[in-house]
């Protein structure tokens, strides 16, 4: 039998510029079909790109958006897949209301929608891509899968504010820490309980570190979220590419006095924020490092300082550590960084290879750890994709 005979699952991830793809056969973990367009801003110059392939421009045809090219020509590119049996979203925020993937109708996206806020970066961006796919493919069923699924048995003291209950104050219906980059931290997991003796050792503490252009830490124990750096929003923790992480809510009220509103405040601390806003150079760690500007240095200075904070927080949450893992663009790739965590973390017996970690592109699961260490290290090239088609399959019992 041919690969993918038995269905296909297409799994995509939406942004406000790109839509990453991946097709995924029934059962199997690496996509035979994969790419991203990019350029997909209203405006923009869509293009795909595949990898080992030429970047490919793709013609507009009058009235057409970027994105109803990259549709278009996504559309061409599956023409010759059989049986294409559901589309699985990336979905950055479900909220309170679902702990796991979900068939998409019109009523669950509206109720999706009221999400938007939470997640200005992605939600809206993850929906209208939902919508556009869902008018593309008529009666495909679209499942949403969610980042913060992963997170949702978190302890109650790790969702609570310490604030009042919403039964005092109805405004604050719905305000807990969720968490994000559940798609990530599900498939990290997953590798590490293969690759692991540590990781499968019963109660095994782990810290798992996601460091793209967003960034969170996970502690799971056995497996299990059980606390996280992203909270009510993703923008909560770590410093990001744009985002600025944790600020004090002190300097909300500040700027509010001075006379703020809620579009300046979103705009300073989601998109002129993090990497960016320090450097004042950009959010792409590759050219943060290759530059001599003092800026440059600062940010990257800062961008590990509070890696290193926000990971001994969690350390002390599972009470000691046995195994680290890095993914996401920088986690995967850049070894200096790791190496600053590492060397932080030093005190509690942890030992980096330093070759092994200089030699980790991101090409493969790799354990970092020299012997005698304390704590494995690893790097995991992470995959929502897969996570999201394989939920997507037995959402709607494809085996
Ligand atoms: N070789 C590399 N060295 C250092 N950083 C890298 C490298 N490749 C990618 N990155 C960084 O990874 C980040 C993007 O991460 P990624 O996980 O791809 O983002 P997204 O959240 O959009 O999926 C950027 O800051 C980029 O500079
Ligand atoms: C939740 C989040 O921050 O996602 P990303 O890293 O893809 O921006
Ligand atoms: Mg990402």
């Amino acid at each position: 039998m041919k690969a993918g005979e038995q269905g296909q699952i297409l799994a995509v991830n939406a942004g406000s510029s790109s839509l990453k793809f991946g097709l995924y056969a029934l059962g199997a973990r690496h996509p035979h079909l994969s790419g991203s367009f990019e350029g997909l801003e209203p405006g923009g110059t869509p293009r795909l790109k595949q990898a080992g392939q030429a970047e490919q421009a793709l013609a507009l045809s009058a009235g057409q958006t970027p994105f109803d090219a990259a549709l278009q020509a996504l559309q061409t590119l599956l023409a010759a897949t059989p049986n294409l049996r559901a589309v699985a979203h990336r979905i950055v925020h479900g909220g309170g209301l679902f702990d796991g993937p979900v068939r998409v109708d019109a009523q669950i996206l509206a109720r999706l929608r009221r999400f938007e806020p939470l997640a200005p970066l992605h939600q809206p961006h993850n929906l209208d891509g939902l919508q556009r796919f869902a008018q593309a493919w008529p009666g495909l069923p679209q499942i949403a899968c969610f980042d913060t699924a992963f997170h949702a048995q978190l302890p109650a003291e790790e969702q609570r504010y310490a604030l009042p209950p919403a039964s005092e104050e109805p405004a604050l219906a719905g305000v807990r820490r969720y968490g994000f980059h559940g798609l990530s931290y599900d498939y990290l997991n997953q590798r590490l309980h293969e690759h692991s003796a540590r990781a499968r050792a019963s109660g095994a503490r782990a810290l798992l570190a996601h460091l793209g252009n967003g960034a969170s830490l996970c502690a799971t124990r056995a497996g299990r979220s059980i606390a996280t750096s992203m909270g009510f929003s993703a923008l909560d923790g770590l410093m990001m590419g744009t985002r600025s992480g944790a600020v004090d809510p002190g300097l909300l009220l500040h700027l509010l006095h001075q006379g703020w509103d809620a579009a300046r405040l979103e705009d300073l601390l989601y998109r002129r924020a993090g990497l960016k806003g320090v450097s004042g150079l950009t959010a792409d760690m590759r050219r943060l490092r290759a530059s001599s500007e003092p800026r440059a240095q600062e940010a990257l200075r800062l961008f590990a300082y509070r890696l290193r904070r926000e990971a001994g927080s969690l350390i002390a949450v599972l009470g000691g550590l046995d195994v680290l893992a890095f993914t996401g663009g920088i986690g995967e790739h850049d070894a200096v960084l790791r190496a600053d965590l590492c060397t932080g973390l030093g005190f509690l017996g942890l030992r980096l290879d330093a070759e092994a970690n200089a030699a980790a592109l991101g090409e493969a699961i790799r354990p970092l750890h020299a012997a005698g260490s304390s704590i494995e290290v690893w790097v995991v090239p992470t995959d929502e994709g897969s996570v999201a088609a394989a939920q997507a399959a037995a959402l709607l019992h494809f085996s």
